[in-house]
C-alpha cells in the first residue's frame, strides 16, 4: 500500500511518497536521524568533562552521564531533522537523510526526538542531579529550537551564537561527577564555543551552493566567501589563545600546553591555506575548494586531540 504527503513548507517539488509498508521498518534510518558521527565527538567532550572532574569517578554513574548525553544530543538531531525536512530536501548533502527520502515520516522522527529528549532529561536528574539534568535540557533546547528554528534561518551569525549548543557537554559532565561548576569546564565550554565557527565555516565554504539553494543565510551566502575565509583565519586565532587558558591558569600543564600549540599551529596553517586558496574576484575557490575540505577535516582532529592533550596533562603530569 503507498500514500503519498506534501511536507509543509516545502520547496515546490519536494512531495514524499511513502511505501506505507516499508516506512520506519529500518533501524538504521532511526540510528541516522540521531547524527551519530557527530554525536561521537559531542560524547567524547561530555565524557572530558567527567574525567576532569576532582574526586573519584562512580563508574555505573560515568557510563549512564555520558548515555544521557548521547540520547540527548541524538534527540535534538532528530528534532534539528524533523523541522529542517524542507531545507534537507532541496540540499545535496542532506537529501538522502530518512526524512527527505521518505523514509521515516516526520512525525514519527518529531516523536521519536522528544521522547528521547525527556527520557534522557529524566534519567540524568535520577542518576546524577539536577545541575547537570538542566544544562542538558538547556542544550538540547539551545540546538532544537534557538539554534535550528530561530537562528539557522534568520542570520549569518547562526552559528557564532548556536555554536553554544554544542559547547556545553563538558559542563554536563563535570555538572554530572560533582554536582557544581568550575573554571575548567566553562574554559573547555569557551574552546568548543570558539571552534565551532572555522569547523562549520569550513564546510560552508563548499557547500555554499546548498545553503543559497535552500535560502539559508550561511555567511558565505551572505557576506560572501573571502569575508568567510577571514573570519576563520580570525576565530582560528583566538580559538588557539583561549586553548592556552588552562596553561595559564595553571589548570594545566607542559604536556598540555605543547599539544594546543602545535595543534593550534596545524589549525592557523590550515585557515591560512584557506585564505590563500586560488579565488576569483569573490572570493570562490578555483581550486575545488579543497583546502576548506583540509581544514574541516583538521577541525575534527583538532577537538579530539586536544582533549586527548587536556586528558593526557590531567592524568599523567603533576601540576
Ligand atoms: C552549531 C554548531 C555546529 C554546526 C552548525 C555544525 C555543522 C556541521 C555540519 C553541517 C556537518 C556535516 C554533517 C553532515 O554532512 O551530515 C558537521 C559535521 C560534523 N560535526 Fe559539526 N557542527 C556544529 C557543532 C559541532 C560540535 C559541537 C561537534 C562535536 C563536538 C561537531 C562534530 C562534528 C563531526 C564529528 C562531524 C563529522 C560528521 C561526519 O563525519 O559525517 N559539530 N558539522
Ligand atoms: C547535549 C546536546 C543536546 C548537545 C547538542 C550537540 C549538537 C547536536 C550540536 C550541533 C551539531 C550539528 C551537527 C549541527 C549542525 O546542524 P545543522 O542543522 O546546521 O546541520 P545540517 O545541515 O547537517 O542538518
Amino acid at each position: 500500500m503507498s500514500g503519498s504527503a506534501t511536507l509543509p513548507g516545502a520547496p515546490e517539488g519536494a512531495g514524499l511518497t511513502y511505501d506505507a509498508s516499508r516506512v520506519g521498518t529500518d533501524a538504521r534510518d532511526w540510528l541516522a536521524l540521531l547524527k551519530p558521527r557527530v554525536i561521537s565527538l559531542v560524547v567524547f567532550t561530555g565524557a572530558a568533562g567527567l574525567a576532569m572532574a576532582p574526586g573519584p569517578l562512580n563508574p555505573l554513574v560515568a557510563a549512564v552521564s555520558i548515555l544521557c548525553i548521547c540520547m540527548a544530543s541524538g534527540a535534538a538531531g532528530a528534532i534539528n531533522m524533523w523541522y529542517d525536512r524542507d531545507i534537507d530536501a532541496v540540499m545535496k548533502r542532506t537529501v538522502t537523510r530518512p526524512i527527505p527520502d521518505g523514509r521515516i515520516r516526520p512525525e514519527a522522527a518529531l516523536g521519536y526526538g522528544i521522547g528521547l529528549s525527556v527520557a534522557s532529561v529524566i534519567l540524568m536528574w535520577l542518576a546524577t542531579n539536577a545541575l547537570a539534568a538542566g544544562i542538558l535540557a538547556f542544550s538540547i533546547f539551545f540546538y532544537a529550537v534557538i539554534y535550528t528554528m530561530w537562528l539557522k534561518r534568520s542570520t549569518p551569525q547562526n552559528i557564532v551564537i548556536g555554536g553554544a549548543a554544542g559547547a556545553f557537554p563538558p559542563m554536563i559532565g563535570w555538572a554530572a561527577a560533582t554536582g557544581s561548576m568550575a573554571v575548567m569546564p566553562v574554559v573547555m565550554f569557551g574552546i568548543i564555543f570558539l571552534w565551532t565557527p572555522p569547523h562549520f565555516w569550513s564546510l560552508s565554504l563548499y557547500a555554499c551552493k546548498d545553503y543559497g539553494r535552500a535560502g539559508i543565510p550561511m555567511l558565505p551566502v551572505v557576506r560572501g566567501a573571502r569575508h568567510t575565509r577571514w573570519q576563520i583565519l580570525w576565530y582560528t586565532i583566538i580559538l588557539t589563545a583561549v586553548s592556552l587558558v588552562p596553561s595559564f591558569l595553571h589548570l594545566a600543564g607542559w604536556l598540555y600546553t605543547g599539544v594546543a600549540s602545535v595543534l593550534g599551529a596545524g589549525f592557523i596553517y590550515c585557515a591560512i591555506q584557506v585564505l590563500r586558496d586560488r579565488q576569483d574576484a569573490n572570493g570562490v575557490s578555483l581550486t575545488g575548494d579543497g583546502a576548506a575540505r583540509r581544514s574541516f577535516r583538521y577541525s575534527l582532529a583538532y577537538l579530539f586531540f586536544l582533549f586527548c592533550g587536556l586528558l593526557a596533562d590531567h592524568a599523567f603530569i603533576v601540576h
